[in-house]
């Protein structure tokens, strides 16, 4: 079975799991799997967006189906780009490389994670300008400064703050069986305290590298430190939504994939009091998603682009460069296909009258 086989992301997802239990210790499906507590929110983030059917528009003419956007000025072939996630080369020996390449090559974007396993540099000529850099502020500022300073000089078009791990959740899967890194896998864009091997194997590592005390009051000081637009990835109510519009920041809808707040609610619930808070600022989704429909959905929603967390590790998992392209294939393929049924053939077209919530 290679990812040309797989028709869908769920097929995708079942060889990438298949396929990280050869190459990886099983703690690593562990980390890529898991959620925070219970898991509620993770679960509910599968069948959030089917709370929201489809209102399709017959004799249409969609003889022509266009997907193609902007996201902060950049052209997009399809709305769909990857999210950060920590470690890719935990998947694959190519690790964010790969991913980048495959991003890049589809016309889509990737967000890198501050935990990456290749450099910026190493990212940034991989994806050829289609990058942004997802940023975990550091409690040492310094480290934090090169480390945007680098991305930047890399050419990432943006910077992705995230605002939903001021500490980590508590992941109890992990905490039963802590993550065993290979050897020799590194995280050369962390600081200075990333060297010890064992030390990266607890939660509690993280949280001593995260700041608690991440307030509005940081976004100045980021702001002193770069020009990049900025995205705060994890907002989830119009309060917040309206204070980042205040503070000049774009605005990344998620609950971190079930991983943090257990029992936060799911995009596809929140998205709309969002996108009415944002006014002019662009609003980005992620969680949950895997059929072209929950992209359509969510575009009707309001939001500018959808990332994807998971699936992209599945398809990086499931054949490197090749898995992570056919993910964004299959999915850029369905949203075509939902389009042309729902009578659509251009993203402007998408509204809340596709929608009806689900009794
Ligand atoms: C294994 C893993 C690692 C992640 N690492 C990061 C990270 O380093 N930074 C970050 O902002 N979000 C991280 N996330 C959250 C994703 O960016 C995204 O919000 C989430 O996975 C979306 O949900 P989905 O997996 O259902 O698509 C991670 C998610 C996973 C599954
Ligand atoms: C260390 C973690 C907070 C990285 C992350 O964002 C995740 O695993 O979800």
């Amino acid at each position: 079975m290679t990812p040309e086989d797989c028709l869908n992301l769920h097929e995708l997802e079942a060889l990438g799991r298949a396929e990280l239990l050869k190459a990886a210790h099983p703690s690593v499906l562990d980390y890529y799997l898991g959620g925070a507590g219970d898991e509620r929110t993770l679960r509910e983030n599968r069948s959030a967006w089917a709370q929201w059917r489809l209102r399709p528009r017959m004799l249409a003419d969609v003889s022509s189906v266009d997907t193609a956007t902007e996201v902060l000025g950049l052209p997009l072939s399809s709305p769909i780009a990857v999210a950060p996630s920590a470690m890719h080369g935990l998947a694959h020996p190519e690790g964010e490389c790969a991913v980048a390449a495959a991003a890049a090559a589809a016309g889509s974007l990737m967000t890198l994670s501050t935990l990456s396993t290749r450099t910026l540099e190493e990212v940034g000529t991989a994806a050829g300008g289609r990058w942004w850099f997802q940023l975990y502020l550091y409690r040492d500022r310094e480290v934090s400064r090169a480390l945007i300073q680098r991305a930047q000089a890399a050419g990432a078009r943006a910077l992705v703050l995230t605002v939903d791990a001021p500490v980590v959740g508590r992941r109890e899967a992990m905490l039963r069986r802590p993550l065993v890194l290979p050897a020799g896998l590194e995280l050369p864009n962390v600081g200075p305290r990333t060297t010890g091997q064992e030390s990266l194997t607890h939660l509690a590592y993280f949280d001593s590298l995260m700041d608690m005390t991440l307030s509005w009051r940081d976004l100045e000081w980021l702001r002193g430190v770069t020009d990049l637009p900025l995205v705060l990835k994890g907002i989830l109510t119009a309060e917040d939504a309206a204070l980042a519009r205040e503070h000049g920041a774009h605005i990344w809808v998620s609950n971190h994939g079930g991983r943090q707040l257990d029992g936060a609610v799911t995009a596809p619930e929140v998205l709309g009091e969002v996108v009415a808070a944002a006014g002019d600022r662009e609003v980005y989704v992620d969680g949950g998603v895997t059929r072209g429909g929950d992209v359509l959905r969510a575009l009707a929603l309001g939001a500018r682009a959808v990332f994807l967390g998971r699936a992209a590790l599945w398809g990086l998992a499931a054949g490197g460069q090749a898995g992570v392209a056919r993910t964004l294939q299959l999915l850029e393929e369905e949203l075509v296909l939902d389009m042309a049924l729902c009578g659509k053939t251009a993203l402007s077209q998408l509204g809340p009258d596709l929608l009806r919530r689900a009794p």
